[in-house]
C-alpha cells in the first residue's frame, strides 16, 4: 500500500454530533525504532511487546461548525484542561488532515486519562496518539456510514489505518493497536510489513512468551532533557547510523528464529545489546547526551549478578528515558518479583514500579 490509498473518497458531514471511545495500550521495543527519515517513516523496521495495563483512554466527542476554516479542539487529562498537548495534537492534525477531509468541519473534545501516573516518565506518546488515532477512525466510519457514498473505509482496512494515522502522530503509536507482538517498518522476511503503519507478527511464538512479564521500574520521573523526535534526528549524520540500521535489520531476522524456538539465552542478549545499543547512540550523537540515570546502572548490575547467581533468564530493556523494564517470562514470575522487592525497588523512585505483561491492544469501549 502506499499513502494515497489512505485518502477516503469525499464524503459529506451529515452528521451534527456524535461520541466514541478507544482505550489502547503502551508497547515495549525489543528492536528499537531510532531514527527517521522525513514523513515519520523509519529507518530501520522494528517490533515491540503490547503492553496490557499502561493504558490510555480516550473519549473524542465532535460537533459540527458553520466554518471550515480551522481546526478546532480543546484536550483535558483526568477532567483537566491541558493545553500543553496542543501544540502535538495541532502538528498531528495537520499530518492526518488530508487523509481525514473532516477535520475542519468539526470541533472536538478530547478527554483523556491513562492508567499509569502522569509524568510517570512512560511515555504516553504511543498510547495516547494510538487512542486518538482509533477515535477518529471510528468517527470517519460514522460519517461514511451515514453519506450516500460507500463507506471509504473496510472493516478490514480500519486497524491498517488506524495504524497508519498513529504513526503519523507518533512513530512508536504505530505498534499500539494489537498484541502481542507488532512488527513496524519494512523487512525481507516479514511477509505484508510496511513503513507506513504496524502488522501484527505473523509467525509462530513459543509458549515461553505467552504472558511474558514486563515490570517497569520507575527510576527517574522528570521530565525528559531530550525528546525522541530530537534524539531521532540525531541520527542524520551520525557516525554509526548505518552500521546501527543495518544491526536492527539483522536482529529483526535473527528474533524469529528465537521466538520460534523459545531461545531464551538468545532473547536476553539480543534485548540487552539493542537497549544498550539505543543508548549508546544517544551518547555518541553530536551533541551528544545521556538519559540513564545511576540508579538505571545498578539496576542494570543487579540483574545481570541475580541472572548469573540463579540462571533465570531474566533481562532488562529501556526505552528514550531512566527507567528500565524488567523482561522475564510467567514461570518465573514468583521468583523474580521476590528479588524485585527485595533488591530493585530501593532504587525506584519513591519505590515505584508497575507490574504489566504483554497485551492483545486497543479496545472499543
Ligand atoms: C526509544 C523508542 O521508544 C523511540 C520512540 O520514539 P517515538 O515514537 O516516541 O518518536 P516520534 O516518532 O518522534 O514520536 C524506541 C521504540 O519505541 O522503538
Amino acid at each position: 500500500m502506499i499513502e494515497k490509498d489512505f485518502i477516503p473518497k469525499a464524503y459529506k458531514s451529515s452528521i451534527d454530533k456524535g461520541s466514541v471511545t478507544w482505550s489502547s495500550p503502551s508497547n515495549i521495543a525489543l528492536v528499537k525504532y531510532w531514527g527517521k527519515k522525513q514523513n515519520q517513516i523509519p529507518e530501520n523496521p522494528s517490533i515491540s511487546f503490547t503492553l496490557n495495563n499502561c493504558k490510555t483512554t480516550t473519549n473524542l466527542s465532535y460537533t459540527k461548525k458553520g466554518d471550515s476554516d480551522n481546526f478546532s479542539f480543546e484536550v483535558f487529562l483526568d477532567g483537566k484542561k491541558e493545553d500543553g498537548f496542543k501544540p502535538k495534537i495541532e502538528m498531528f492534525f495537520k499530518r492526518v488532515e488530508v487523509y481525514l477531509p473532516f477535520l475542519k468541519d468539526y470541533h472536538f473534545k478530547i478527554e483523556t486519562s491513562n492508567t499509569f501516573p502522569h509524568s510517570s516518565g512512560i511515555a504516553s506518546s504511543a498510547s495516547g496518539m494510538s487512542a486518538l488515532a482509533l477515535c477518529l477512525m471510528s468517527v470517519e466510519q460514522e460519517l461514511s456510514k451515514a453519506d450516500v457514498i460507500p463507506s471509504a473505509v473496510k472493516e478490514s482496512s480500519f486497524i491498517k489505518k488506524a495504524s497508519f494515522l498513529a504513526r503519523l502522530g507518533s512513530g512508536s503509536a504505530c505498534r499500539s493497536l494489537e498484541g502481542d507482538l507488532v512488527v513496524w517498518g519494512k523487512h525481507d522476511a516479514i511477509e505484508d510489513s510496511s513503513d507506513l503503519f504496524g502488522v501484527k507478527y505473523p509467525y509462530a511464538v513459543h509458549d515461553v512468551f505467552k504472558n511474558y512479564q514486563d515490570t517497569i521500574l520507575l527510576v527517574d520521573k522528570g521530565e525528559k532533557q531530550v525528546s525522541s523526535t530530537v534524539g531521532h534526528n540525531l541520527m542524520h549524520g551520525h557516525p554509526f547510523a548505518q552500521e546501527r540500521f543495518k544491526q536492527a535489520n539483522k536482529n529483526l531476522s535473527d528474533i524469529i528464529s528465537i521466538l520460534k524456538e523459545g531461545d531464551l539465552d538468545g532473547f536476553v542478549a539480543l534485548v540487552e545489546s539493542e537497549a544498550l545499543t539505543l543508548h549508546a547512540m544517544m551518547m555518541t550523537s553530536m551533541p551528544y547526551f545521556i538519559l540513564m540515570k545511576p540508579n538505571t546502572l545498578e539496576i542494570i548490575n543487579k540483574i545481570w549478578a541475580y541472572r548469573n547467581q540463579t540462571g533465570f533468564k531474566v533481562c532488562f530493556t529501556l526505552d528514550a528515558g531512566a527507567n528500565v523494564h524488567v523482561l522475564y517470562p510467567e514461570r518465573e514470575a514468583p521468583k523474580v518479583l521476590e528479588f524485585i522487592q527485595n533488591e530493585l525497588v530501593a532504587y525506584c523512585q519513591n519505590g515505584q514500579y508497575i507490574c504489566d505483561v504483554i497485551g492483545l491492544g486497543a479496545n472499543k469501549l
